[in-house]
């Protein structure tokens, strides 16, 4: 098998920061030292360039829409694969909202299967919570847990009735399983294109309110409290939702949270224009929400970076605002945007994109381990000071709804290993 030199960069993993070459031999990670080079050892290795780079444990995405089966013209378990690779994930949990949806063994093996074939990343498919994500009966939680299924959620929808969440929670119990819910009230944002607010009467918009999701999110820690069973909330994106979980964590709950980089990094204020492309659920925040997510990162309460990778085919989103999908693409932009979006350090950074998400979707065996020798070679090689500009015909993703078109951002993919192979090098994708 090939060996890979990684040389003159910078390792950043769970352990801490030391500037180290590492050699990749056979899928695992087989020496880390200094000079590696100038070892008989590393006699024969590929070296790939690092100078500069820093070397971490691949990104692991919570939130990945792979729209396979389904909506294959937005994009498919490849191409989604391909563009997280270009992203630096090695590692992607596959959201159920998929037609047929992920609710049953044989669709989960479905994106299980496509992901293995694709070869670009390990493809994790989720299960919905419910039938159909129909919100009124449970799916067979204990056979999809067999099947390896760690998160359950109806994500583009929430669970509304709280009896079946109950349910839920307490069969999750016994099984090692998290529940993650989109949180909101669906009531309440009947007709919503919006962050309900200041902005969305400018405009003349339908507003989502804020109280829609932090009643959801307040709902779900009471039911953590009562059965004991871990919830983990989904694209958490109001200052009142960041307050709701630190309390939960303060109170020793086992809540976990995620925020996406466009709710750490664009406001509402961007609807001004009606451009479908800045349309997604939950809605774009204001300022003082973005804020307060960004602190609820640094601080902690917020344990993840995920994207919330929506792909949408380019006329579905040329629609008027009320017609447009709500969605944004991610996976390739994450990285730069939190870079830039966070007063955290680098190495606070990948952890929130690669270790804590890791720990959550429970692929810890496997994706955001230290860098050290017998470990699976799962590594992303990023240079956090390279400026680079999105261009949408550029990225690898099908579709091209990003809401960073044209803008400019520090921090880019270099190269991603996965079980020691090369998925992407020198920005490019190896299949
Ligand atoms: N975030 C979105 O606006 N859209 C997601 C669904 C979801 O994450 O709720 C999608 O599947 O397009
Ligand atoms: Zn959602
Ligand atoms: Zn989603």
């Amino acid at each position: 098998m090939n060996q890979y030199l990684i040389q003159g960069g910078t390792v950043i993993d769970p352990t801490g920061e030391r500037r180290a070459d590492v050699l990749v031999r056979d899928g695992v990670v087989a020496a880390v030292d200094e000079h590696l080079g100038e070892s008989p050892d590393a006699g024969g290795a590929t070296v790939i360039d690092a100078a500069g780079c820093v070397v971490s444990p691949g990104f692991v995405d919570l939130h990945t829409h792979l729209r396979e089966p389904g909506k294959e013209e937005a994009e498919t378990i490849e191409t989604g694969s391909r563009a997280a690779a270009k992203g630096g994930y090695t590692c992607v949990v596959a959201m159920p909202n998929t037609d047929p949806t992920q609710d049953c063994v044989s669709v989960v093996e479905f994106v299980r299967k496509q992901g293995e074939a694709a070869g670009l990343c390990d493809v994790r498919p989720s299960g919905s919570i419910t039938v159909g994500r129909a919100g009124t009966q449970l799916t067979p939680f204990a056979e999809l847990a067999e099947a390896g299924v760690r998160i359950f959620t109806d994500d583009g929808s929430g669970v509304q009735d709280p009896l079946l969440m109950r349910r839920a929670f307490e069969y999750a119990l016994d099984l090692d399983i998290v529940l993650a819910q989109h949180c909101e009230v669906a009531r309440l944002t009947e007709g919503a294109v919006m962050h309900e607010g200041h902005c969305c009467s400018t405009f003349g918009l339908p507003g989502w309110p804020s109280i829609a999701e932090e009643l959801m999110v307040y709902r779900d820690i009471e039911l953590v409290r009562l059965t004991g069973a871990p919830v983990h909330i989904l694209h958490l994106s109001t200052a009142g939702s960041v307050e709701l979980v630190r309390r939960a964590k303060a109170d020793g709950l086992p809540v976990t949270a995620e925020a996406t980089p466009h709710h750490i990094s664009l406001t509402d204020e961007l609807l001004a224009g009606y451009s479908a492309l800045y349309k997604v659920n939950p809605p774009l925040r204001t300022m003082a929400d973005v804020e307060a997510v960004r602190g609820g990162l640094a601080d902690g309460t917020i344990d993840a970076i995920a994207t919330d990778h929506a792909p949408h085919a380019p006329e579905t989103k040329e629609q008027p605002l009320d017609q447009a999908p709500p969605g944004m693409l991610g996976l390739e932009t994450a990285l730069g945007v939190g870079l830039a979006s966070l007063e955290m350090s680098v190495a606070e950074v990948v952890a929130a994109l690669s270790w804590k998400p890791a720990a959550i979707a429970g692929v810890a065996d496997t994706h955001g381990r230290p860098i050290a020798p017998g470990e699976p070679a799962n590594l992303t090689i990023f240079d956090p000071n390279e400026t680079w500009e999105v261009i949408p015909a550029t990225l690898a993703s099908k579709s091209k709804n990003t809401p960073f078109v044209g803008v400019e951002l520090k921090g880019k993919t270099k190269h991603t290993l996965l079980h020691g192979a090369p998925t992407v090098l020198d920005g490019n994708p190896q299949r």
